[in-house]
């Protein structure tokens, strides 16, 4: 085991992965921006390095300052949480080549991962079922492109290679608009992500977005943690998310996740890694893989028992997963509730001091958040500070608690999107279930 772990991120995940090695007995080394300076997880660290100026280039993305901070700590290994390098494969590349473990998968399951045509070729290898589409790159000929279209069926869907989690796709309609729809996305991939590479899959109008957590070691042992339900998104922002999915046959979730078992196993993989599926009329459709911790684990955690931070960092500390498949049982519901310092309509950052936190508590509630009375909350990174997940035998009961949470739950100073949370707590649809990936925009629009 480890003697010192860099936690190379901020917020509430670096809070989380400071737990998870103060239980291991393991040391942690924080490291920080300006901006951070007042941190919680700063200020309860033994040891923290300030790696630079607020702007994330500067300070979270910095990969030499992160590096840098390794070297001087004597750390032994980085982990590298969600969001900013966590699936980064030169960085991964960099903290091994500097003789750190990267607590992660290797450089080469998250090239190969981030590569969303290449993710795909090798789960369609493996036999994970596919959104049917161009099976690769789209060619250059317009005659070929509109051949495929035709084959797929419209609508279609055009995604960049190298984008993910909602960037550079578009939906075609019609055969008149596919060559200009295209040229316009394989500019935009150019552009935001230096490879023009697009592929075409089918358009599935209304799927649920359900995912299969994994967790593998270095000796090919692999298993899967049940499924999550993200479908309650905005804008490719998860707001809710659930475990498991209402409504989804157990027959069906067992068959996908003895599917994605295989294929890490087969390709190779270790640590923790999340399959995103399309779920619409009883079947899954693979659209890509995450080759990180998600900010919604912990709904997983509480649904199996599991803890998968500490399970990340035993796996690369080269021991053996702790359990087998037939250990992992599923038992009750779990829902978390993402908090943001937004407008809780208008989705506008709001960023300020938190003049007053009242933390709900009680049976089966969970709070997983950096903040406290007087902190300020920067604006320089993303506006969630904090997730509230509740656990009951069943998701009535789940249900009930995340309700009894949110009505304790007191922050002031700023605004929270905690009276949106109070308010889908108790719409039909959402209590009834099952609600699609479209659900939360189309109930906003409503209520503008
Ligand atoms: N063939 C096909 N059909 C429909 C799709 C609809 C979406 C999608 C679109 C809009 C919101 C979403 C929220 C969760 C999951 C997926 C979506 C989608 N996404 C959005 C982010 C990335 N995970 C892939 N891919 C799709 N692919
Ligand atoms: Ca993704």
């Amino acid at each position: 085991m480890f003697k010192k772990i860099l936690v190379a991120n901020r917020g509430e995940i670096a809070l989380r992965i400071q737990r998870a090695c103060s239980e291991l007995g393991v040391k942690a080394v924080i490291v920080y921006s300006e901006a951070d300076r007042d941190a919680k997880y700063v200020k309860l660290a033994e040891e923290a390095v300030c790696i630079g100026p607020a702007p994330s280039a500067l300070s979270y993305l910095n990969m030499p300052a992160i590096i840098s901070a390794a070297e001087v700590t004597d750390a032994e290994a980085i982990h590298p949480g969600y969001g900013f390098l966590s699936e980064n494969a030169d960085f991964a590349e960099r903290v091994e080549k500097s003789g750190f473990q990267f607590i992660g998968p290797s450089p080469e399951s998250i090239r190969t991962m981030g590569d969303k045509v290449s993710a795909k070729q090798a789960m369609i290898k493996a036999g994970v079922p596919c959104v049917p589409g161009s099976e690769g790159e789209l060619p250059e000929d317009p005659v070929q492109i509109r051949r495929i279209a035709k084959t797929v069926g419209y609508p279609v869907i055009i995604k960049a290679a190298g984008g993910g989690g909602g960037r550079g796709m578009r939906v075609v309609h019609t055969e008149a608009a596919l060559i200009n729809a295209v040229q316009m996305t394989k500019a935009e991939a150019g552009a935001a992500f230096g490879n023009p590479a697009v592929y075409m899959e089918k358009f599935l109008q209304n799927p649920r977005h359900i995912e299969i957590q994994i967790l593998a070691d270095k000796h090919r042992n692999a298993v899967y943690l049940g499924e999550r339900d993200c479908s309650m998104q905005r804008r490719h922002q998860k707001v809710i998310e659930e475990a498991p999915a209402p409504g989804i046959p157990r027959k069906l979730i067992e068959r996908i996740g003895e599917r994605c078992v295989a294929a890490v196993k087969k390709i190779g993989y270790r640590g923790a890694g999340t399959f995103e599926f399309l779920y619409e009329d009883g079947e899954f459709y693979f659209i890509e893989m995450n080759t990180r911790v998600q900010v919604e684990h912990p709904v997983t955690e509480w649904i199996t028992g599991v803890d998968i931070v500490r399970t990340q960092i035993m796996v690369a500390a080269g021991e053996k997963l702790p359990f087998t498949q037939r250990q992992i049982q599923i038992r009750g519901h779990a829902i978390e509730c993402r908090i943001n310092a937004e407008d809780p309509y208008k989705f506008i950052p709001s960023p300020g001091r938190v003049t007053t936190w009242h933390a709900p508590g009680g049976p089966g509630v969970r709070v997983d958040s950096h903040i406290y009375t007087n902190y300020y909350v920067p604006p320089n990174y993303d506006s969630m500070i904090g997730k509230l997940i509740v656990h009951g035998d069943t998701r009535e009961q789940a249900l009930a608690r995340m309700r009894t949470a949110l009505s304790e739950t007191v922050i002031e100073g700023i605004n929270t999107n905690v009276p949106l949370h109070r308010e889908l707590m108790v719409d039909a649809n959402f209590v009834t279930g099952g609600t699609n990936i479209h659900y939360l925009e189309e109930w906003l629009s409503q209520r503008q």
